[in-house]
C-alpha cells in the first residue's frame, strides 16, 4: 500500500483482531551502529518496517558498510572508519527525520576522516542537538552549521576515558556518544537524565552484550508500536499480538500492560502472545507519571480519553522536543472530540476528563508529519465516528504496515 499524499477513510468498527507488531527501532538502530563499528562480522534479524532504520542502513552503505541481506535480517561485514573511502568532497548524508538515526550518525561519522554533510528532514532540523556538537568539538570535531543544517569532521581525539552529556532535552546524544566510543572504552554519562532513563539503561545492555562478544542480535516487538492495537482493543473489542510474549523492560513503553491492567481491562500474557480485552469491569482513571515513557503519552492520553473519569498525565514537558509538539496535538485531538482537559504548566500535569460517550460525527483529522500523531489520530475516530485522515506516509517511521495491521488486512 502506498502511503505517500494520501489519505485513509477510517470507519468506526469494533476490533477483534490477532495481529503481529513491528520490532523496535531503538534497539534495532543501537544494534546496527555498533555492529558497524565492530570489527567482527555481525548479524542482527528482526528487523523492523521502520523508515529509521532503512534510511541508517542506506547511509551506512553510503560510507563504505558492506551490509549483506540474509534471511530475517543482514550482517554487517565489515566497519567503520576502516571502510571509510578517502575523499576531498563532502560527502552528504540523509538520515531523514529520526531522532536516533540523525543523533547516531553525528558522532559516527567524526569517528572517520572525511568531512560530511547532514541534512535531515522535517521537525528534526529543529530538535535538539547543541550538546552533542558541543562535546564533539571538544574532543576535535570541526563542526560548521550550513545552509542544509550542518557539515561535521572528524577524528576525534581523546584525552580522558570519561566524558560528560547533558541529558536534560534527550537521552539520545549521551547513548550517541556511548554506542559510538563503546569500543575506545570511553565511558559516557548523561548529567540531568529527568526523562527516558530505559532508554539509557537499554543503550547500556547493548553495548555489554557486544563487549562479551555476541555476534548475532535479535530485535525484539516494538511495545512503542504495539500500544496502538492495545489501546484499540481495549476499547474496541479485543486484540491478540502474537509476536509479543514477554515484557522487555528496557522498553518503557511496555508500561502500557500494567497500566492495562491496573486500569481493570482483561489482560493476559502467555506463550500464545499478549491479549488484551474490553471489559464490562467500571475502568478506573490513571495518575502516571510519564518521564520514562514520553513516546506512549499519545496513546495514554487516547485511553484516559475513553472512560470516564479524571486521569492526570505527569512530566511531560519533553514532548516538544519531538517529531511535534505533542502536549500540543493531543490537546488538540481532546478538544476535537469535546474532552475536558487542562495543562498546568508549573506542575507539568496533563488533566483529562474522559468520557464513555461516542461522538457519532465523521470528521477530517490533518495531523502533522508525525507518526505517533497521526496513529493516534486513526484511534480517536475509529473510536468516535469514523472520518478521513490525512498524512498518513508518517507512520513509516516507526510502523510500516500500521494501516494493514489495524485494519485486519495484514
Ligand atoms: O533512544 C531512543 O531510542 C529513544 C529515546 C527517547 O527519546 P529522548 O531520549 O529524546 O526522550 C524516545 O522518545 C525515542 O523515541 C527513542
Ligand atoms: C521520538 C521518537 O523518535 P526519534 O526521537 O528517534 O525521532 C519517536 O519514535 O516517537
Amino acid at each position: 500500500m502506498s502511503l505517500e499524499n494520501s489519505q485513509f477513510n477510517v470507519s468506526a468498527k469494533s476490533f477483534d483482531a490477532e495481529v503481529n507488531v513491528p520490532s523496535s527501532k531503538s534497539y534495532a538502530n543501537r544494534a546496527i551502529i555498533l555492529a558497524a563499528l565492530s570489527k567482527d562480522a555481525i548479524t542482527i534479524e528482526n528487523l523492523p518496517l521502520s523508515h529509521d532504520v532503512t534510511n541508517l542502513l542506506n547511509v551506512l552503505r553510503e560510507v563504505g558498510l558492506r551490509i549483506v541481506e540474509v534471511e530475517n535480517g543482514i550482517i554487517i561485514e565489515n566497519s567503520f572508519p576502516e571502510c571509510e573511502r578517502p575523499s576531498s568532497e563532502k560527502i552528504k548524508i540523509y538520515p531523514g527525520d529520526g531522532g536516533t538515526t540523525t543523533r547516531f550518525l553525528i558522532p559516527f561519522l567524526a569517528m572517520g576522516k572525511n568531512s560530511y554533510q547532514i541534512e535531515p528532514e522535517g521537525r528534526m532540523r529543529e530538535r535538539p542537538v547543541a550538546d552533542l556538537l558541543e562535546v564533539l568539538a571538544e574532543l576535535g570535531a570541526s563542526i560548521n552549521q550550513c545552509d542544509t543544517w550542518l557539515t561535521i569532521r572528524g577524528p576525534l581525539s581523546f584525552q580522558t576515558n570519561k566524558l560528560k552529556a547533558d541529558a536534560s532535552k534527550t537521552t539520545q546524544h549521551a547513548t550517541a556518544l556511548a554506542l559510538c566510543l563503546a569500543f575506545q572504552n570511553i565511558e559516557v554519562q548523561p548529567v540531568d537524565m529527568k526523562y527516558s532513563k530505559s532508554y539509557w539503561d537499554m543503550t547500556m545492555s547493548l553495548i555489554q552484550d557486544f563487549k562479551k562478544g555476541q555476534k548475532k542480535f535479535y530485535v525484539p516487538v516494538d511495545f512503542s508500536s504495539m500500544s496502538y492495537v492495545l489501546a484499540l482493543g481495549a476499547d474496541r473489542g479485543k486484540v491478540l499480538v502474537k509476536n509479543c510474549v514477554d515484557i522487555d523492560t528496557f522498553q518503557s513503553d511496555s508500561i502500557f500492560v500494567e497500566v492495562l491492567k491496573n486500569m481493570g481491562y482483561s489482560v493476559t500474557l502467555s506463550d500464545k502472545g499478549l491479549e488484551v480485552k474490553s471489559s464490562e469491569k467500571e475502568i478506573t482513571p490513571i495518575n502516571l507519571d510519564c518521564s520514562n515513557c514520553p513516546d506512549l503519552v499519545p496513546t495514554l492520553a487516547f485511553t484516559c480519553s475513553r472512560i470516564d473519569g479524571e486521569s492526570k498525565l505527569s512530566n511531560l514537558s519533553v514532548l516538544k522536543y519531538k517529531e511535534s509538539d505533542r502536549l500540543l496535538e493531543v490537546q488538540k485531538l481532546l478538544d476535537l472530540y469535546s474532552i475536558e482537559n487542562t495543562y498546568n504548566e508549573k506542575e507539568d500535569v496533563l488533566h483529562i476528563k474522559g468520557s464513555k460517550k461516542r461522538i457519532d460525527k465523521a470528521k477530517e483529522i490533518y495531523p502533522p508529519d508525525d507518526h505517533r500523531i497521526v496513529m493516534v489520530s486513526y484511534l480517536f475516530l475509529r473510536a468516535h465516528g469514523g472520518g478521513v485522515l490525512n498524512s498518513i506516509h508518517s507512520v513509516s517511521k516507526s510502523f510500516g504496515n500500521f494501516f494493514e495491521v489495524v485494519e485486519e488486512n495484514e
